[in-house]
């Protein structure tokens, strides 16, 4: 239990870690012990960035953060480091282990003031960051502000103390101005503002230290919020077996827009394929099939002909997986197919066209996706929601038309609440894109290179989700492996990469989860 735990890739909140400070605490280590060992390991990493023994500025604020600021520069000068520290706070407003650490440094310090922090700043090599960590709950002010700006200018490099100065540990915003760091030491687990946006880019590397904090702790705890990383859901991940056929590798649908927008579904199609889905159909419209039919080699192609084509499309009894909405159209015509695929209650994945489509009667998309949920459980089955069946993926923008009501500038809350509000699991797409299930559960993906950015890329991240979903995997897990296979083959392809190398460089990578899972 305690080995597995250690590997679940948990983000705690600052609140979180608060308790997870307590409860060690409760148990017996002093918080006092736990600060020692924090400075240490900050004292550590800036030894590793000034080798030389060069000049090391310290920035101490009021609360623990400024405390293992003491104590590293205690540390630091034991080891024949020469350091400065530049205290924000009256040092009669320390309180508890942070006016121990003071006391015990036996340095001296000055006032952080324009006057000290320049002639600091003229003989740094680095600057460590301790003014504020977990408990900054507002925008920096006066002096504090005033040494953002300064160490901007100076471009020396900072080394912050669990959370770059001004940043919201919890959601990665920045409540102000924020200093930033090339190197960002915390301790015992990450938090969603290393990963969040734009926290991860104040960050710099991020480095996370033992201080001793026992993964019990977990247990009572129970963290809901994940970094997207494959221990999260490899042991979901669909490896063949030796005896596997196409059939019983799953079946994906994916459906296919008019003439003039062929490209979107067929990057999918081919993306379903390569996720491990041993059958792809295209179900496409009659006038479009001959173009269809000449550039696709491996998926099989379907006219959707006649009054019931749709019916007829869905009726196959071994299909396992959907895909509606990438160059489908946003008429009337696509809510109304939205509806009739949910209705069948498979796996489906809604992205693009199928989710502006029902920007102005949201409602009725989250009764479709209810019907689509139950469907299949007997109506006594237990009246826990039931698990979610169907996945959302929008960017930005799709997403505001369909929640209107929820705040994009914090990515985690909003993609939550938009999980719970809908019934499906949600796809946030962006640099940071967050996965959300109606159960709570949220993981933040932190792998996709920017030259994800491009047209068609989302086409293939659904496509992605789709082949996993038709492979029985459950939906956030689905929605996350294919997030992370994503931003992999992004990183394969590298700069300069256009939608269409991301099929082929997803290979190598579900070729890579094979390999660690059979290892
Ligand atoms: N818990 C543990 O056992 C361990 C914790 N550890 C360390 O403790 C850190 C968390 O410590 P913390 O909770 O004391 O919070 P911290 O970030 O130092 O600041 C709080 C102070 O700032 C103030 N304040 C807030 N915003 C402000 C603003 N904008 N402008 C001005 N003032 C502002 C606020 O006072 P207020 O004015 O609100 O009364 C309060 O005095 C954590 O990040 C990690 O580094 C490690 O040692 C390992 C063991
Ligand atoms: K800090």
């Amino acid at each position: 239990m305690q080995a597995n735990m250690d590997r679940i890739p948990y983000l705690l909140t600052p609140e979180e870690m608060g308790r997870a400070d307590e409860l060690t605490i409760y148990a017996g280590t002093p918080g006092s012990v736990l600060m020692e060992r924090a400075g240490g390991k900050v004292a550590a990493a800036a030894q590793q960035m000034v080798p030389d023994g060069g000049h090391i500025l310290i920035l101490c604020g009021p609360g623990n953060n400024g405390g293992d600021g003491f104590v590293a520069a205690r540390q630091l000068d034991g080891a024949g480091f020469d350091v400065s520290v530049l205290l924000l706070c009256d040092p009669a407003r320390l309180k508890g282990d942070a006016a121990q650490a003071f006391q015990n440094m036996q340095l001296p310090w000055s006032q952080l003031t324009e006057e000290s922090l320049s002639l600091g700043l003229g003989k740094a090599g680095l600057v460590i960051d301790a003014l504020f960590g977990a408990g900054l709950d507002r925008a920096l002010e006066g002096m504090a502000l005033k040494a953002v700006k300064m160490l901007r200018a100076s471009k020396t490099p900072v080394l912050a103390v669990d959370l770059p100065s001004g940043l919201n540990g919890a959601t990665g915003a920045a409540l102000g101005a924020v200093f930033e760091a090339v190197r960002t030491v915390t301790f015992y687990r990450r938090k969603p503002g290393h990963l969040l946006e734009p926290g991860r880019s104040y960050c710099g590397i991020v480095e996370v230290v033992d201080i001793g904090i026992r993964d019990d702790v977990l247990k009572d705890i129970n963290p809901k919020t994940f970094a997207n990383e494959p221990f999260l859901w490899a042991a979901v991940f669909p490896v063949p077996g030796r005896r596997a056929h196409k059939y019983s590798r799953g079946h994906a649908l994916v459906f296919g827009g008019q003439l003039q927008t062929t490209g979107a579904s067929r990057l999918s199609a081919m993306a379903a394929l390569r996720a491990g889905s041993g059958l792809v159909t295209m179900a496409v419209p009659p006038g479009a099939l001959s173009t269809y039919a000449a550039h696709l080699t491996a998926i099989m192609v379907r006219p959707l002909k006649g009054e019931d084509a749709l019916a007829r499309a869905l009726s196959d009894d071994r299909l396992s997986g959907c895909l509606i909405g990438p160059g489908y159209g946003t008429g009337s015509k696509t809510s109304v197919d939205v509806v009739s695929v949910l209705a069948q209650g498979r796996a489906t994945v809604l992205d693009a066209d199928a989710l502006t489509c029902f920007e102005a009667d949201t409602q009725r998309l989250f009764q479709a996706i209810s019907a689509c949920n139950t469907a299949g459980w007997a109506e006594n089955a237990g009246a826990t929601p039931k698990p979610a069946k169907v996945v959302l993926t929008p960017h930005e923008g799709e997403f505001k038309r369909l929640f209107p009501d929820l705040n994009v500038n914090n990515r985690l809350t909003a993609a939550r609440q938009a999980a719970q509000a809908s019934g499906a699991v949600v796809v946030l797409k962006g640099p940071d894109t967050v996965i959300a299930a109606p159960d709570g559960r949220a993981a933040i993906n932190g792998n996709a290179p920017p030259w994800l950015a491009t047209a068609g890329s989302g086409d293939v991240l659904a496509g992605l989700i789709t082949g996993f979903l038709a492979q029985s995997v459950p939906a956030f897990e689905a929605a996350a492996m294919g997030v992370w296979c994503h931003g992999e083959a992004g990183s394969i392809a590298g700069a300069g990469l256009i939608a269409e190398d991301l099929p082929a460089a997803v290979q190598p990578v579900i070729a890579g989860l094979v390999a660690e899972r059979a290892g």
